[in-house]
């Protein structure tokens, strides 16, 4: 196991707003790392901080390179790659050209759109791998909502991230959907690291290796699922939040 990405004392402000306060971060090749907390915990915001989206201080770090301060652009090509909660796939192109396109840095926007007939075999590794190989040439924007997001995350990796980081990769899955989800995750993190923002704590403790809990844009607990679902602070943070939750339905019943 290897660490991949070292985020150092990260805050991120939003006109006098502490949106991130000071968060450390670090992420492993080799685990599936859950990014978890109430809503407006920061969580978002960090990931944006650490793809070039928000403006931060502090330092990210990945295999010795810092990266505050790079663009957008450089960062991906860093092999820092993500997704949003709403899949960002091109709907009118097939599964197979959304593959393409990501995988083809260089190639002319002309040849990228052209249909090919042979697929170049990291995009036919990774149809197989993220379970589209028989929709290889169907609209993306036909797909279902969790086989866009597994061809969201094929995009990342026909582009060679290797540090993958995930906005609610299970909104909307059924069971089955989500288990595939899990176990897809847990490959790819075979050798790369992979971070998931995620509300869904049934999900989380299937399939996290590591969790860390975010609170006020601050870290109030980072560790293995048994010890953050052990910590008391975690424990008053979410039943706090339930039952302010209660209390609204009650009011509002
Ligand atoms: N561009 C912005 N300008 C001002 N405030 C922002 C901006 N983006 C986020 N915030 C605020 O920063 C805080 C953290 O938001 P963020 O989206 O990172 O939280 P989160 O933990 O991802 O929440 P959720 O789980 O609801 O997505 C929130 O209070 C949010 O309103």
């Amino acid at each position: 196991m290897t660490t991949a990405l070292t985020c150092t004392n990260i805050h991120v402000d939003f006109d006098g707003f502490k949106a991130v306060n000071g968060v450390d971060l670090t992420l492993d090749r080799g685990e599936v790392h859950f990014l978890i907390g109430p809503n407006g915990a920061g969580k978002t915001t960090l990931v944006d901080a650490v793809t070039g989206l928000a403006k931060y201080s502090g330092s990210v770090v990945k295999d010795g390179v810092e990266l505050r301060g790079k663009k957008v652009h450089h960062i991906a090509r860093r092999g820092i790659g993500r997704t949003f909660q709403t899949a960002t796939v091109f709907e009118q192109l097939t599964v197979a050209q959304n593959l393409d396109i990501a995988a083809g840095a260089g190639r002319s926007p002309w040849s990228l759109l052209r249909r090919r007939t042979v697929l170049p075999d990291n995009v036919v590794a990774v149809l197989e791998q993220i379970g589209l190989a028989g929709q290889a040439q169907t609209p993306a924007g036909i797909l279902a909502h969790g086989q866009k997001q597994w061809l969201e995350i094929g995009m990342l990796l026909v582009g060679d991230a290797d540090v993958l980081l995930l906005d609610e990769p299970i909104a909307g899955m059924g069971h089955e959907e989500r288990d595939t989800t899990g176990r897809l995750l847990h490959e790819i993190a075979e050798t790369r690291a992979v971070a998931v923002v995620e509300h869904d704590m049934d999900f989380m403790r299937a399939f996290a290796s590591r969790v860390t809990v975010l609170h006020a844009g601050a870290v109030l607990a980072s560790g293995s699922v048994d010890e953050v679902s052990n910590d008391p602070r975690v424990q008053e943070v979410y039943l706090g939040a339930s039952h302010e939750q209660e209390a609204i339905d009650a009011a509002t019943a």
